[in-house]
């Protein structure tokens, strides 16, 4: 059995980067700017008031100073004049600071009377001026490549950026696969069970930037399987959910193999996760990546944020590492580990990080509980409450 991290680095080998293709603004969200973009403007592209108030040459603002308000510099309609001493220009936030001016005295610090003002005998110190360039400047970059956030589209938008080049969007088919399985809404037979995992990996990869493709599900026969990866023909990355083990029906590595899969491994020292298999698909069946997961719903989970998430992150042009990791105070001891490295489904309050009782990987009802894989190396020892500890918030 190969380490996790061995079978990250055999992924990421297996990984093609997408091609890059140009979406609005608004449909960029999530998705991997692939090309850097450069600001063609300065902003604020000019010294700009940060407060409503009466603008006013600095030097002459001492409490108790008298001016005359000769103008008015609102957003959008700068005053053209300029100030001269003893003058003040009326301003609200966001307009251009007018000539003869470096200062604005918020309206609170100002008694007004007529066409003249009074400055009070207390004023707040700052000059409430937002220089020129202070965001950023003509020039400055967004380097790609980068995970677009929201905030990223806003400072793109700033920049007058309309439309950006992003990788393409994973096209990921998913296969479940076993006779016991239903599809929601279904009626199960005495000796069926509804397919579920599918269903939490969909939303995952979706929520990474990929399309999906839920495929029926596969029976355990080689047609099935066989029907299956045919329909998933076209797709970048092809992922079977379980069938992955010894049993006598786990069929998934006989039937990808006899389609000329070149298997990169199988089976990794995890928990959950062990039979997870992967390789390249032949290119009459279509070249695409193949992940298999193993079929016990926290199992293909787990294995959906160790490994998709990284390699459809890749995929997309971003770093090929692992998942990021955090750091938290455990507010339970946990016992030793065995030789698998183990991902246990915890959760994260303000007294620490905690991993549930029960952690067998058919337990639906614990994974949705928890908001954390706490990771323990193989063999670690126990661990007693205050000690520090790895996690991959889910
Ligand atoms: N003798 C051994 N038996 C098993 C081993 C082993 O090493 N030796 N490994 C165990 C581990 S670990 C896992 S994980 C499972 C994985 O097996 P498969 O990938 O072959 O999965 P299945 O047998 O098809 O299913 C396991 C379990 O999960 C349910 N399942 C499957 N697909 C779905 C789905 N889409 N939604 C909901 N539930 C699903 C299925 O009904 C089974 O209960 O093997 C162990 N056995
Ligand atoms: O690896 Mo299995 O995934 O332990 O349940």
């Amino acid at each position: 059995m190969i380490t996790v991290s061995e079978a990250l680095s055999a992924l990421f080998s297996l990984t093609k980067t997408l091609p890059a293709e140009t979406v609005p603004l608004r449909a960029a969200a999530g998705r991997v700017l692939a090309e850097t973009v450069t600001a063609g403007r300065d902003q604020p592209p000019f010294d700009g008031s940060a407060m409503d108030g009466y603008a006013v040459n600095g030097s002459d603002a001492q409490p108790g100073a008298q001016f005359r308000v000769t103008g008015e510099s609102a957003a959008g309609h700068r005053f053209d004049g300029t100030a001269g001493p003893g003058e003040a220009i009326r301003i609200f936030t966001g307009a251009p600071m007018p000539k003869g001016t470096n200062r604005v005295v918020i309206q609170e610090d100002v008694r007004r009377d007529g066409n003249m003002i009074t400055l009070g005998d207390r004023l707040d110190r700052g000059d409430n001026v937002r220089p020129a360039g202070a965001d950023f400047r003509r020039g400055d970059k967004m380097q790609a490549p980068r995970l677009l956030s929201p905030s990223d589209l806003a400072l793109l938008a700033s920049m007058n950026i309309a439309q950006v080049r992003v990788a393409r969007r994973p096209e990921v088919a998913l296969i479940a696969t076993g006779d016991e399985l239903v599809l929601p809404g279904e009626t199960p037979g005495p000796d069926q069970i509804i397919a579920s995992n599918t269903f939490a990996l969909e939303a995952l990869f979706r929520s990474l930037g990929a399309r999906t493709r839920m495929l029926p599900i596969a029976r355990d026969t080689r047609a099935s399987l066989r029907a299956a990866f045919t329909m998933a023909q076209g797709a970048d990355l092809v992922i079977t959910i379980g069938g992955a083990s010894v049993g006598d029906h786990d069929l998934v590595g006989t039937v990808a193999e006899e389609l000329g899969v070149q298997r990169s491994f199988y089976k990794v020292a995890m928990r959950p996760g062990k039979p997870l298999m992967a390789g390249q698909m032949s290119a009459e069946t279509g070249s695409a990546m193949m992940i298999g997961l193993p079929g016990n719903p926290v199992s293909a989970i787990v294995c959906g944020h160790v490994f998709v998430a990284p390699v459809l992150r890749a995929m997309q042009g971003l770093p090929a590492c692992a998942a990021k990791l955090y750091a938290a105070a455990l507010s339970q001891p946990l016992a030793a580990n065995g030789p698998r490295e183990h991902y246990l489904r915890g959760r994260i309050t303000p007294e620490g990080i905690f991993a549930a009782d029960r952690q067998d990987s058919s337990l639906l009802s614990v994974l949705s509980d928890a908001d954390a894989l706490i990771l323990r190396a193989p063999n670690a020892p126990a661990a007693v409450a205050g000690e520090t500890v790895h996690y991959i918030p889910i």
